[in-house]
C-alpha cells in the first residue's frame, strides 16, 4: 500500500527525516515510535504531502506520488488525524464531516450524507452529530478527528498520537475503534507514545530516532531490543 524510499528532509541544517526506506502491505497495521523530535510528524506530513521531501520516493498504491500534493493524495486514499485536533469550532460534528467527505473524496452529494451518517455511527459520535465541534470533551475531539479522516474514505489511515491525553477508559474505547477499522481491512499506520494501546493494535514496529530508521520488525522483538532499551531509558543496558 505505502512504499518510501530512500526519503530525507531537512530544515535547514537539521536533518529531520535520514533516508527513511520502509513500506507497509494492504491490510497491514504499523506502530511508529521514538523520543521527542524524532521526526516522526515530518514522516506523516511527507506521506501525506503536506510537507515535500528533498530526496528519495514515496510510491502509494502503486503509484509513484513523490510530487503529488496533498489534496491529490487525500482524493487517492491517503486520511490522516492531527496530533492537536482543529476541528472547526462552531460547526457541528455532522457538518464537520461534510467538509471533509465533500472535499476529501470523489462522492456525489447525496451519497455524501450517507457517508457522513455512517463515519458518525463507527466511530461512536452519532448521538454528539449536532453538537457544535468547540464543545466536545477530548475524547469526542479525538473521536472527531478520527472521523473527518474516515469521511474521507482512507484505504491508507495515519494516525498522530490519537491516544494522548485520554483516560485508560477512554483509550481502551478508542483503540477498540481502531481495531475495528484496521478489521475492516484499512492499512494503519500509528504514531503513539502510549505503547500498550499502539502494541494492541499493530502488527509492526518502526523506531524512529534523530530521523533515521533504527529499527523495525515485530513489537514484542522490537520492545526487548537494547536500541530501544537505550533510547527510553536514556542509558547503555
Ligand atoms: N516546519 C519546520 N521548520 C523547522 N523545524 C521543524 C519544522 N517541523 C519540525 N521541525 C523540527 O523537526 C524536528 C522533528 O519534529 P517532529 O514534529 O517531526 O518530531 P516528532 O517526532 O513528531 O516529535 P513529537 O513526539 O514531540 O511530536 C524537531 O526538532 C522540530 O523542531
Amino acid at each position: 500500500m505505502l512504499a518510501l524510499q530512500n526519503v530525507s528532509k531537512s530544515f535547514g541544517v537539521l536533518k529531520v527525516t535520514d533516508d527513511v526506506t520502509f513500506d507497509v502491505p494492504a491490510g497491514q497495521a504499523l506502530g511508529i515510535i521514538g523520543p521527542n523530535g524524532a521526526g516522526k510528524s515530518t514522516l506523516f506530513n511527507l506521506i501525506t504531502g503536506n510537507l515535500m521531501s528533498d530526496s528519495g520516493a514515496i510510491v502509494f498504491d502503486g503509484q509513484d506520488v513523490t510530487r503529488t500534493s496533498a489534496m491529490r493524495r487525500c482524493l487517492g486514499g491517503v486520511g490522516r488525524s492531527f496530533q492537536i485536533p482543529q476541528p472547526f469550532e462552531k460547526l457541528t460534528v455532522f457538518e464537520n464531516l461534510l467538509v471533509a467527505a465533500s472535499h476529501g473524496r470523489s462522492a456525489s452529494e447525496a451519497h455524501v450524507t450517507q457517508i457522513c451518517a455512517e463515519v458518525l455511527e463507527r466511530t461512536g459520535l452519532l448521538p454528539k452529530a449536532n453538537a457544535a465541534a468547540g464543545s466536545l470533551s477530548l475524547l469526542e475531539r479525538k473521536r472527531l478527528e478520527l472521523a473527518r479522516a474516515m469521511a474521507t474514505g482512507p484505504k491508507l489511515l495515519l494516525l498522530d498520537e490519537i491516544a494522548g491525553g485520554l483516560t485508560e477508559g477512554e483509550c481502551q474505547s478508542l483503540v477498540q475503534t481502531i481495531r475495528e477499522i484496521h478489521a475492516e481491512g484499512v492499512t494503519i499506520i500509528w504514531i503513539e507514545h502510549v505503547l500498550h494501546a499502539l502494541t494492541s493494535v499493530v502488527e509492526r514496529l518502526l523506531v524512529l530516532d534523530f530521523g533515521r530508521v533504527i529499527g523495525i520488525g515485530d513489537p514484542a522483538r522490537i520492545m526487548e531490543s537494547r536500541e530501544v532499551k537505550e533510547i527510553y531509558l536514556g542509558a547503555e543496558v
